[in-house]
């Protein structure tokens, strides 16, 4: 790829921002460069003051300090001398709290959003975004009408009908409780595959990320530590975003078939011939997926025995060992294909069936410990 083409479709900036304080040890520098596609989700994720809002509102044009360059596609939204003022950016932001007039209804709520970029309704499309948010019966409700979930719901449509090329959500999720994250998770992914615009997403759970993010910007302390795509940070051991006590890996899949019509679901690794069964409604038939798989269900054997409960064997070379003697257990990585799989096994089998690097085995994974 060109140089200019790079730039005709890429978010990409460059910003260096000073917060004084009062006490000179809590100033803050947020320093991060980064270049972004204009589509897919791109999780901000960091430990609390790490910057992440700080970012957030450098792209938008809140953070009057902000220094540095910022350009969508081939529009300058600041350099050195210029700075494109907020509502002129094509933009949405949503925040932690859905902000809905209180005197309006979700229709007038929605004309409202609509009627900041566009004369007139483009009919298709505010049936596109009615879709996929899953707000079409709500239209006549008040917003004092409406769940925690819908609410936010109501809002991301609001947003989307600004026609925005980039999507700003600042921990969207947060205000609510466990229930209505996971019933307002579907409309997210939805929204990702549906509208080619660039989302990033602000985050401190990572369910959050792992189910919805393509690709990752780990912040800290002000500065950029890790970027990349989701699987490909998340699949080492090392990575900021593994829970050491229980390490996991990622693994994308597409769902083929129920067995017998059940909610068992084959699903094949692409790019090779293996396929898993795991736990899925027949409504993600042909989808993809992302798994997550701990490595305490992962375990290894020599040979594929087709003797056992486990219906789930993969042939794979093992590219690690790390060893903890004090605790007498090893965590294996696992080369499947392309993908990485990490299995948690005690240093009695790894010395029994001497597991080395670069060694055949297979992977064994119970069904029922392989869900969404
Ligand atoms: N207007 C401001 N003036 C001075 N300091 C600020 C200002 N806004 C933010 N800060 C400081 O900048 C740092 C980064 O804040 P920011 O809100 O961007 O972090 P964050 O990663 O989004 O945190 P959280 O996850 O808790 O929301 C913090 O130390 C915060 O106190």
């Amino acid at each position: 790829m060109t140089e200019t083409q790079t730039h005709e479709v890429c978010l990409s900036f460059d910003f260096a921002l000073q917060h004084s304080a009062k006490n000179k040890a809590a100033e803050f520098q947020l320093k991060i460069k980064a270049t972004l596609p204009l589509q897919g989700v791109t999780a901000i994720y960091g430990p609390s003051g790490s910057g992440k809002t700080t970012l957030l509102r450098c792209i938008a044009g809140l953070e009057p300090k902000a220094k540095g360059h910022c350009a969508v596609a081939e529009k300058i939204w600041q350099d050195e001398r210029y700075t494109l003022p907020t509502f002129k950016r094509d933009l949405a932001y949503v925040s932690q709290a859905p902000s809905l007039f209180t005197h309006l209804t979700v229709a007038q709520n929605l004309a409202y959003g609509e009627s900041r970029r566009t004369p007139g309704r483009d009919q298709a499309f505010y049936d596109k975004v009615l879709s996929t948010m899953g707000i079409g019966h709500l239209l006549a409700r008040m917003p004092a009408q409406l769940s925690g979930g819908e609410e936010q719901r109501v809002s991301i449509a609001r947003a989307l009908l600004t026609r925005p090329q980039v999507l700003l959500m600042d921990e969207p999720l947060s205000a609510l409780d466990q229930p209505r994250k996971r019933e307002i998770l579907p409309y997210l992914e939805q929204l990702a595959a549906q509208f080619q615009i660039a989302i990033l997403y602000v985050t401190h759970s990572l369910d959050e990320l792992v189910r919805l993010a393509d690709r990752v910007l780990v912040l800290e302390d002000g500065k950029l530590i890790e970027s990349g795509s989701t699987l490909a940070i998340f699949n080492r051991l090392e990575s900021p975003l593994q829970d050491s006590d229980e390490p996991s890996a990622l693994l994308d899949v597409i769902a083929v078939e129920n067995h017998n019509n059940g909610p068992l679901m084959r699903a094949e690794i692409p790019g090779g011939q293996q396929s898993l069964w795991i736990k899925a409604g027949a409504e993600t038939k042909g989808k993809s997926l992302r798994l997550r798989v701990l490595a305490r269900d992962v375990s290894i054997a020599l040979s594929n025995h087709d003797d056992s409960s486990i219906l789930n064997r993969l042939p794979a070379i093992i590219d690690a060992i790390q060893l903890n003697s004090a605790t007498g257990t090893a965590v294996v990585t696992l080369k499947v294909g392309e993908q990485v799989l990490f299995a948690a096994i005690t240093q009695l089998s790894l010395e029994k069936l001497q597991l080395r690097e670069g060694i055949s085995v297979w992977a064994q994974i119970k069904s029922v410990a392989i869900a969404r």
